[in-house]
């Protein structure tokens, strides 16, 4: 079988990420952590195309990689309206949506349909997303708020919580993932935790609405009554409330940092407040991890833990302590984002899976009645 090389671009809130990958193998990676004070030069996320392009240019040229060697570019999509799970190709809709953020969603990722299509336009080669944070596979009993009109929609970790699910299934379970029930969480900067029923998200959390637990950057779910109040002691409008729901929320509004390693080190310091902060969010991670066993019927065959967080040996004994009575819990420390886009383009280039077509219409648009 061929080994295709492919180039993946993951541009983050405060990184980008690029890797080589040669079939399944990484043969080059490249992790960088952007200066805040540099992007923050640049008035919206479309206009750090240019800046975030030739960088990963620059280092290509520094490690000798040619682009013309690649088959195929993949960057991790965003923006776009709600799409079921899978490898889509780069098409002009899916361009027009991600640059003007068609689903209102302000996210960095937004920029990787456009940085693939750049690469791939300039050497004659094919450009793809794989799982955006846009999938959404929600079963319709997850769809209901009980305001008429408001719909739930979700955006998470999808491409993470997928491949964790895929890998953990082929290889722990010698199983494909369509025949496997599980929680799947993904434990960083931003937590998504998530239901999936026989290779389906059938249920989960919209991170970047404010729902689920805190996280270092995110407020999570809060009574609407008490964000109201908020709201009006502090005399903010809708666009600084939103940021506590992506941005200034969760450690960052409790003690002014998000990095979850000085945080546990403050707790073992002694320090109470961050003892408290660092517990209560596990808590909620848990009691979150509970309400989607119960969208499983209890039939869960493994709770998966991914995400820079889980290499906490201590949050991993925790969630295990309390959440192992529904199934085994497996960690995952970091993530495979990097693999699960090549893997995502490489599956489509062995007809292993069919390429999607980004039909821009969302995969639900509202009950019948
Ligand atoms: N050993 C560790 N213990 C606790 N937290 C950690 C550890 N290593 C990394 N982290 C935390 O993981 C978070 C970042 O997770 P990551 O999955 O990389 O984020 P993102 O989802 O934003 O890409 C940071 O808060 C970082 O401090
Ligand atoms: C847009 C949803 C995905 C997300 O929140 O990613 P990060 O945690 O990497 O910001």
């Amino acid at each position: 079988m061929k080994q295709y090389k492919v180039l993946a671009v993951n541009p983050g809130s405060t990184s980008t990420k690029i890797a080589l990958f040669q079939g399944e193998k990484c043969v080059f990676t490249k992790n960088v952590s952007h200066d805040a004070a540099e992007l923050s030069k640049y008035q919206t996320i479309p206009d750090q195309l240019p800046y975030r392009r030739d960088m990963i240019l620059e280092l290509l040229k520094e490690a000798g990689i040619s682009l013309e060697e690649v088959d195929v570019f993949v960057g991790r999509g965003g923006g776009l309206l709600a799409m079921e799970g899978g490898t889509y190709g780069v098409s002009e809709l899916m361009l027009k949506h991600a640059r003007t953020c068609a689903n209102g969603v302000i996210h960095p990722a937004a920029l990787g349909s456009q940085l693939a299509n750049e690469f791939a336009v300039k050497y004659g080669k094919q450009a793809m997303v794989v799982n955006p944070p846009d999938v959404d596979e929600l079963q319709d009993l997850a769809r209901m708020t009980g305001i008429q009109g408001v719909n739930r929609i979700i955006h998470l970790h999808a491409l993470n919580l997928k491949e964790t699910a895929i890998r953990h299934s082929k290889n722990v379970l010698k199983k494909a993932y369509e025949n496997c029930n599980y929680v799947v969480c993904h434990i960083g900067g931003g937590i998504s935790v998530s239901a999936h029923r026989q290779g389906r998200m059938v249920d989960g959390y919209d991170i970047v609405g404010g729902e689920g637990p805190m996280a270092p950057t995110r407020c999570g779910s809060v009574s609407a009554a008490d964000l109201l109040e908020y709201m009006g002691k502090n005399h903010l409008d809708a666009a600084e409330m939103k940021k506590l729901c992506t941005r200034t929320g969760g450690f960052v509004s409790h003690v002014g940092i998000s990095d979850a390693v000085e945080l546990t080190q403050r707790v073992k310091k002694g320090d109470k407040y961050a003892e408290m902060l660092w517990n209560s969010m596990i808590y909620q991670i848990e009691k979150c991890i509970g309400a989607m066993a119960a969208v499983l019927h209890g039939k869960v065959d493994g709770i998966l833990l991914g995400g820079g967080m889980v290499h906490s040996d201590d949050l991993v004994r925790q969630i295990t302590e309390s959440c192992s009575f529904l199934a085994p819990v497996t960690a995952y420390p970091g993530e495979f984002e990097m693999e699960a886009m090549a893997a995502g383009a490489v599956r489509v280039l062995n007809g292993e899976e069919r390429l999607k077509e980004y039909t821009g219409k969302p995969v639900w648009s509202g009950f019948s009645w």
